[in-house]
């Protein structure tokens, strides 16, 4: 099989991660006799220093043309002073808009061999496996105005929460696909009994259900599902909910894993190309050592192959290296427990590269 993958590794670990990535398919194509090539793009902070806006038309054409995008992390303190229509976090917002990217399936699933990685217990983390579908193209991130102004002569500031039905339907919709071939419940997490966008949110989820007789729905407040996460984990299956909430829940769903170096993504729309790319940020106080967690990244393109390219055996393959890599003992410091053996980003691919 041929493909051309768009690579954008950003900014801080982004691109650390990203080579480990790459490396690996490169690896799975060697041994399955495929071709994937792969165009560099740039995106965040380093475009914005290369060419002043942190998404360049460049990089869509690039990613456009190619079957699929595989991105790092965006941002860092060098950019705080950025406006912020310019900050990096923007490249990766419009992106995502530019690629009509609507729903982020971000999967967490226990890894026996970092029980001990896990401030939570044992009993508590073990068996879970959930995919949380984040709507990714709407919401208080995207919504008009957004600004300060000065009202009754008062600093004031406004952010706006906005949605259109439509955005709604699909994404839930698409969490409802999803669940018919997993253990068929929708967890819908909202803020219903404050918020207007979440009161439609619900409505439609309603609707929605009644397409889909054999899965069931299960409707939670944000800040209950927050709290539910850490205390009984193993009740979800699907959860979907809106951007912030899906952001904010599903890095603190990467604990139960063990840690925010471990949770891949896959970004998808109507008309493709997706993008894949690990949870975490570009970790501005870890950039450069070479000793970030690359296996959110890896398991990003284990992912990739999977959805985008139907290559079900060769994604399996990365996940079992990556399996075997952690039950042999190898961790990176984000996962490193007593008796292990500590590696570095770049060692740690390699492990993953000699078990696949
Ligand atoms: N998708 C993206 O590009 C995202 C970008 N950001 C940006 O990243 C920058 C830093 O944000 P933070 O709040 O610090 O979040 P972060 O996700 O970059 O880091 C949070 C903590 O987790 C650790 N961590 C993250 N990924 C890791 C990995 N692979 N291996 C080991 N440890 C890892 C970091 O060292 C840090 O202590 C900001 O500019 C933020 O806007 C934040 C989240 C997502
Ligand atoms: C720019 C942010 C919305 C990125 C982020 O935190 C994420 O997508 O997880
Ligand atoms: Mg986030």
């Amino acid at each position: 099989m041929e493909k051309r993958i768009a690579v954008l590794p950003g900014d801080g670990i982004g691109k650390e991660v990203v080579q480990g990535a790459i490396e690996v398919l490169k690896a799975v194509g060697e041994r399955y006799n495929h071709q994937f090539s792969f165009a560099f793009a740039e995106i965040g902070g380093s475009a914005y220093d290369s060419t002043g806006v942190p998404l360049p038309e460049e990089t869509i054409k690039i990613c456009k043309e190619s079957d699929a995008v595989l991105l790092g992390a965006v941002g860092g303190p060098k950019y705080d002073t950025v406006p912020v229509h310019l900050r990096p976090e923007q490249g990766l917002l419009q992106i995502r808009k530019a690629l009509n990217l609507f729903a982020n399936l971000r999967p967490t699933t226990y890894f026996a061999s970092l029980a001990d990685s896990s401030p939570l217990r044992k009993e508590i983390i073990e068996g879970v496996d959930m995919l949380m579908v984040r709507e990714l193209t709407g919401g208080i991130y995207f919504g008009q105005p957004r600004e300060r102004r000065e009202v009754n002569g008062k600093e004031a500031v406004v952010d706006t929460l906005y949605y259109e039905r439509d955005e709604i339907e699909r994404v839930i919709r698409q969490a409802f696909e999803l669940a018919k071939t997993r253990k068929k419940k929708v967890t819908s997490v909202d803020k219903a009994n404050v918020l207007e966008s979440s009161r439609l949110w619900r409505e439609v989820a309603v609707e929605i259900s009644k397409d889909y007789p054999e899965i069931t729905l299960e409707h939670m407040l944000v800040d209950n599902g927050a709290m539910q996460l850490v205390r009984n984990p193993k009740q979800f299956d699907v959860v979907v909910t809106e951007n912030m909430f899906g952001d904010i829940l599903s890095d603190e769903a990467s604990v139960l894993t063990g840690s925010l170096g471990m949770l891949p993504s896959a970004s998808i729309s109507e008309e493709g190309p997706y993008l894949y790319e690990p949870i975490h940020g570009s970790a501005p106080d870890i950039a450069g050592k070479n000793i970030a967690n690359p296996l959110a990244t890896i398991l990003s393109a284990a992912m990739m192959l999977k959805v985008s390219f139907g290559l079900d055996e060769e994604a399996a393959a990365i996940e079992k290296a990556v399996n075997s890599v952690l039950d042999a003992g190898f961790r990176t410091g984000d996962i490193m427990s007593e008796g292990k053996t500590q590696v570095s980003t770049t060692e740690m691919t390699e492990e993953v590269k000699k078990a696949l």
